[in-house]
């Protein structure tokens, strides 16, 4: 609805008809935001102020001109004089509409620049003082070229916009004055407002022609840039008409030829009798020649012609029929994963109890097994010797760093490049629906933006739903329920609750060096041997060797460094057999620096320790356990405390209780209590780039401490672990298993651990309980007593 400006006032009740009148210099002030009005330009304003409103009205009933002026800042939404710009532009309102929806709407025409000067009250708008500037007149030659210049400018600039309407260009050619020729240019280009309003600021003719006049250029080059890219766009669309049209032809002149219509036809003759071979379900099977019927009535040159014919080939290529089973043969089994590991006892025993119940109840709901462990350790390797036992095919399925739950559920064909997601991408690689799926990195599953991907596991696994899974793009069920699914994950904490509700955890901790090392004479020996085409007798690699591979080049939890390393060794034999080198090549420790480099992991432990203030702790990260050093020193000070080596809040909290501790005990150690006010204490845990965290370090950083301020160094034989309470008791921690393992790994003889966690030793390896000797905490006290040396380190040096 338009209404009037007399309709419009009545409308939008005025602010009343007793208000002073306004002085003759003065006018009322709209102000608006991002937005600037030239003289001579028409412009439609919405306002929503009261005061915007009030001053609209005055205007209209009074028949004034109102002052437009732009906000300094557009998001202020009650902008005060201070906050608006001091040029602006005297306007006419030459419309006044209030719109059904109660918006007031301007149609303003810009007249003469003004200056407010001075702002007045006792109105409920703003009124100003102002001082109108009208252009200069004076035309120079100078000016008379500018003008020309500029009104060839605004033309071109107008011919390359494909919208502009033509009385635009009618308008910037019988403009007559350069000023107005100026600001109109300035109104029509696409300008930022500050922009405009700096146009609009310059009085003076000639800068503002000079202003404008650049901006124009800038724009008709950008103007003409994105023309010739259309043109470009349009000729390579062109060239893919050219090429449909090309193809339609082709099939027209087969056609003729009676060529293409019969190997069209054989075409779909053979995806018939596939489909009749697949063994589709009925509901599969309806689908699939609904589909191949489309296909016969597509032109061959449709695009859609090669996506039905690759989604046919998806349906085809799936293993609908179930393989012949053949029942396990549990001793079978038994000898199969010796075969193929070496140890890992219990772990074996729960396989062939998982395999003795899948014998009983081969289509009963067994349940998923999930191993747990660092890389190397054998979970893939593990699952791969299940499937040979069950005699079923093997695929992995790597669902680390998913996040969309169409990697694993698929894409609808309706999107382009529309594949399924890789779990039916897996079945249709081992190409039997019962085969052993292992899904790697569950723990890495991540949750997106689109979809739930954890959502779409859960209903993978669960043998409730999984008989009918939908793939988005087969859109159609495929039953999962024979598929013998196994997971594996780093970190057993990291896998999504209702998903480990699902699985048998089985956590694999990793090796001990005795493992290793038969581990390497049994298996990856023989292996690497096979991998670089070097036979058994041409090498002897002595257990020397091997032993130092194992403790000095690799520091790993599994055995994937040492499968690494025992290669390059072995390759390097192979190059001297093939140099012609003849006899077996035996390979001893001493060779082993020129082959490899110098050791890696020298023993860390003793030159670390040797000065007071640095205690070995022992960490549990996700790849295994490792070792870690607490490195406390003192200088003068005022009793700060510092702390670097990126350790997390819990951490940091551990170390102040430890200091806490100790100054509490600094009697009992015979420390000056006074010296903690006189020191700053830095304490520092390098591998910097390697954030810690956790309260399992407690005693490590208290025992650190004490060694620093009782100047007696701790032994280098014992690390430890532990939390430590305010009160000095030691608190039990987790990953012993791996901690204990990192320690034998690192040549630690004694370990120092919380009483509580005794029960944590059950499953200990014989080998690692005969390497570490065992010490039990109780309370600090129990710590101090087995980790340091018992004279101070001045007087033993
Ligand atoms: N107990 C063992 N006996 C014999 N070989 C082993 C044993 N444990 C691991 N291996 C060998 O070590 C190599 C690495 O193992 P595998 O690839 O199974 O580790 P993984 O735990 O699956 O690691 P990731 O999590 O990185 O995939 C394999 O060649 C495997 O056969």
């Amino acid at each position: 609805m338009k209404l009037d400006a007399a309709q419009g006032e009545a409308g939008g009740r005025p602010a009343g008809n007793n208000l002073p009148p306004l002085p003759a210099d003065a006018i009322a002030i709209i102000p608006v935001r991002e937005m600037t009005l030239f003289p001579g330009v028409v412009l439609p304003v919405t306002v929503g102020r009261q005061r915007s409103i009030a001053a609209a009205q005055s205007a209209v009933r009074e028949q004034r001109q109102v002052g437009i002026l732009m906000q300094r800042d557009g998001e202020q939404a009650e902008p005060q004089p201070i906050d608006l710009h001091r040029i602006g532009t005297v306007a006419n309102v030459v419309r006044y509409v209030t719109a059904p929806d109660g918006t007031h709407h301007l149609v303003v025409q810009g007249d003469e620049r003004f200056q407010a000067v001075e702002f007045l009250s006792g109105w409920p708008f703003f009124v100003a003082r102002v001082q109108r500037v009208a252009d200069t007149e004076d035309r120079t030659p100078e000016i008379e070229a500018r003008f020309l210049n500029l009104q060839r400018q605004a033309v071109e600039a107008l011919e390359l916009l494909p919208q502009a309407p033509p009385e635009m260009i009618v308008a910037v050619q019988s403009v007559r004055s350069p000023g107005a020729l100026a600001d109109l240019a300035a109104a029509y280009l696409d300008l930022q407002p500050a922009e405009k309003q700096e146009i609009l600021e310059t009085i003076d003719v000639s800068a503002r022609m000079d202003k404008v006049s650049k901006l124009l250029a800038h724009r008709i080059e950008v103007l003409r840039l994105s023309q010739e890219i259309g043109r470009q766009t349009k000729a390579a669309l062109d060239e893919r008409q050219r090429e449909v049209l090309l193809r339609e032809q082709m099939a027209a002149i087969q056609r003729q030829l009676g060529e293409g219509e019969q190997s069209k036809a054989q075409d779909i003759a053979e995806l018939s009798e596939a489909i009749a071979k697949a063994g589709m379900p009925k509901e599969v099977e309806d689908q699939a020649r609904k589909e191949l019927r489309r296909l016969e009535r597509m032109p061959e040159a449709s695009p859609d012609y090669g996506m039905t014919r690759t989604y046919l080939d998806w349906l085809i290529e799936l293993p609908w029929k179930l393989p012949e089973e053949t029942p396990i043969d549990i001793k079978e089994a038994r000898k199969i994963l010796d075969e193929d590991h070496y140890g890992l006892d219990k772990i074996k025993r729960r396989i062939v109890e998982f395999l003795a119940v899948r014998k009983l109840a081969p289509g009963g709901k067994a349940p998923i097994l999930c191993f747990v462990g660092p890389p190397g350790v054998g979970k893939t390797s593990l699952g791969q010797s299940i499937a040979r036992a069950m005699n079923r095919k093997f695929v992995r399925v790597s669902l680390g760093g998913v996040h969309d739950e169409a990697e694993i559920r698929g894409h609808r064909r309706t999107y382009i490049g529309a594949l399924p997601g890789n779990i039916i991408q897996g079945i249709r690689k081992a190409g039997a629906r019962n085969c052993v799926m292992m899904l790697d990195e569950i723990d890495k599953l991540g949750s997106g933006i689109q979809g739930d991907p954890r959502a779409a596991m859960l209903e993978v696994l669960d043998p409730e739903q999984n008989a009918t899974f939908r793939d988005n793009y087969l859109a159609v069920p495929f039953d999962l329920s024979r598929v013998v699914f196994i997971t594996t994950a780093n970190v057993l904490d990291s896998i999504p609750g209702p998903l480990r509700d699902r699985m048998e955890i089985i956590q694999l901790s990793g090796y001990s060096a005795e493992e290793k090392f038969n581990i390497a004479k049994r298996y990856l020996v023989a292996r690497q041997l096979e991998a670089n085409g070097v036979k058994a007798e041409q090498v002897a690699l002595d257990d020397d060797a091997l032993r130092d591979i194992i403790g000095l080049y690799t520091r790993e939890a599994g055995v994937r460094n040492l499968e690494r390393e025992i290669g390059k060794v072995l390759r390097h034999a192979a190059v001297r057999i093939a140099e012609g080198e003849s006899g077996p090549i035996r390979i001893t420790a001493a060779d082993l620096p020129a082959i490899l480099g110098g050791p890696v992991f020298e023993s860390e432990v003793a030159m670390r320790t040797s000065v007071p203030g640095v205690a070995t702790g022992l960490a549990w990260t996700p790849v295994g356990g490792d070792i870690l050093f607490i490195e406390a020193t003192r200088n003068a000070g005022n009793g700060k405390l510092i702390l670097t080596g990126q350790l997390g809040e819990v951490m940091r909290e551990s170390v102040q209780a430890a200091l806490s501790l100790l100054k509490n005990r600094a009697g009992q150690l015979g420390i000056d209590a006074g010296v903690f006010e006189k020191s700053d204490i830095h304490v520092h845990v390098p591998a910097g780039a390697i954030p810690k965290d956790g309260p399992s370090a407690g005693v490590a950083m208290f025992i650190a401490l004490s060694s620093l301020m009782t100047d007696r160094s701790v032994r280098s034989d014992t690390a430890m672990t532990g939390e430590i309470s305010l009160r000095g008791l030691v608190l039990p921690v987790g990953g012993i298993k791996e901690k204990l393992a990192a320690a034998a790994r690192a040549g630690i003889t004694r370990v120092m651990l919380p009483a509580r966690n005794k029960k944590d030793i059950e499953d200990l390896s014989e080998e690692t309980r005969r390497q570490l000797e065992l010490i039990w905490l109780e309370k600090v006290e129990d710590a101090l007593a087995a980790a340091l040396d018992v004279q101070p380190a001045a007087a033993t040096a």
